[in-house]
């Protein structure tokens, strides 16, 4: 391995109580709300075909009147309560905010930039009424901060001339600044969710990444910090030069998610999506395809399975309330997890061999495994193969009739689970108590004689 001064610092997964209850908490809610809400993906009657938080750069979009829309920021029907109480509802136990995108506006009142919402018709913090109101619902909330920032003069995406080093030096303390005025203001904040470091001003700049990560830990210890911050000193990101993974979780997986446990190489890791194809901030017109909540209820149980979390971003229109195919999803995931929350929470890889009728998810720590059904077979039959020397010692399901007598034994420590005939129209849950056991295929063969 190569010596590494800005590389990775520990090997493995975090083990103190910060990061078991980040791991622990599985369903997070993302939101994206700012400026770019206003114009919504649209300007002057022509529709920006990108992701409506980036329309700044679209080459229709005048920046002089997209940066003027600060003048329009007011949202009237603003309610953190009300936000609060439908993520508590949808069963999301933390939340990320951006505070500042890459435009560069803060919705804080920022000592350090005059764009922020103090220059606008709402004037006040639109972060501390929220992170009170969702800490108050027991959500944990994290700040998504861009490093990238359109708005200020000496952000430089390349260094190129001395006099773009002087100023990008001078963008490094603004940097370290707003991001010590953050936790000052909101210190009940679990951690950064951090973007727009790939340009080469950043990822050629690992030691300063490295030390600003070992600075906010000193300020804060406990934070969580994913793997996107670091470059380390060779511009490798999230993973250093050594192979090895930066941060806290491995924080690439975005609008994408892993297939199988080798792809995540047992580090913790999140994964973050959007309902429609891309668009994070307020876009009036989803184009594509929008997901269903079976799918993102599915893509929340593969997480889980595969031991990740699982983000779902919403954004919220300029005057402060949701759109209805979001507040739709909130209500029918919100519906599922009351029933099925107990798969989710606390879940992690179960270890078991994947099978096509859906996904395993272990309760941390225990024997308990959950299988989550998202494709019922036809034959009506759900197979199980247990691991080596684990027994099957009680199966239930978490709704009534979904099971049909007692799990058939077809071979060494392989089971058929047979199911009611009724149709669902949601993915089900069955619980399996199983056992280490030096025996194979105990536990229901006596049931069976
Ligand atoms: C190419 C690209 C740049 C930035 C992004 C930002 N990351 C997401 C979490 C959103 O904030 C999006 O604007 C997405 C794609």
């Amino acid at each position: 391995t190569l010596p590494l001064e800005h590389g990775a610092h520990r090997i493995g997964n975090r083990t103190d109580a910060d990061m078991a209850r980040w791991r622990s908490q599985r369903l997070g809610q993302f939101i994206h709300w700012g400026l770019y809400a206003i114009p919504g993906g649209e300007w002057k009657g022509k529709t920006y075909n990108g992701a409506a938080e980036w329309i700044r750069s679209w080459k229709e979009m005048p920046q002089q009147e997209y940066d003027n829309l600060y003048k329009q920021f007011n949202p009237v029907n603003y309610q953190p309560e009300e936000w609060a109480q439908q993520a508590n509802d949808m069963g999301a136990k933390y939340m990320i905010i951006t505070t500042k995108h890459h435009d560069g506006f803060c919705l804080w009142p920022s000592k350090y930039s005059k764009y922020s919402v103090a220059a606008s018709p709402w004037k006040k913090d639109i972060i501390g009424p929220m992170v009170d109101a969702y800490n108050k619902k027991g959500i944990d909330v994290y700040l998504y901060f861009s490093i990238i920032d359109w708005n200020q003069p000496d952000w430089r995406a390349a260094l190129k001339t001395p006099a773009d080093s002087i100023a990008y030096q001078r963008f490094k303390v603004f940097v370290k600044n707003q991001l010590t005025e953050l936790l000052q203001r909101y210190p009940t904040v679990k951690g950064f969710w951090f973007d727009g470091t790939w340009d080469d001003s950043w990822k050629n700049d690992g030691s300063f990444s490295d030390e600003l990560e070992q600075y906010l830990q000193r300020l804060h210890p406990g934070l969580i910090i994913g793997s996107r911050l670091r470059a380390d000193e060779k511009g490798a990101r999230h993973f250093d030069s050594n192979g090895r993974l930066m941060g806290d979780y491995e924080q690439g997986w975005e609008r994408k998610l892993p297939e199988k446990s080798a792809d995540v190489h047992g580090n913790d890791w999140e994964g973050v999506m959007t309902i429609p194809e891309n668009q994070w901030g307020y876009n009036a017109r989803w184009a594509g395809h929008i997901k269903s909540s079976n799918e993102l209820i599915e893509m929340l149980v593969k997480s889980a399975s595969l031991g990740g979390n699982f983000v779902i971003n919403f954004g919220p229109k300029s005057d402060g309330t949701f759109r209805t195919e979001e507040v739709q999803r909130m209500q029918e995931i919100s519906r599922w997890m009351k029933i099925n929350g107990s798969a989710i929470y606390g879940g992690t890889d179960a270890g078991f061999a994947k099978q096509d009728w859906g996904y395993y998810i272990r309760k941390s720590g225990t024997d308990s495994v959950y299988m989550v059904v998202c494709n019922v077979p036809v034959s009506g039959q759900l197979r199980v193969k247990l691991p080596a020397q684990t027994t099957l010692v009680n199966v239930t399901s978490l709704e009534k009739n979904i099971i049909s007598g007692t799990p058939e034994l077809i071979g060494k420590n392989e089971y058929f689970i047979h199911l009611d005939h009724k149709n669902q129209d949601a993915p089900f849950v069955i619980l399996l108590q199983t056992s280490k056991d030096s025996r194979d295929n105990s536990g229901f063969e006596k049931a069976k004689t």
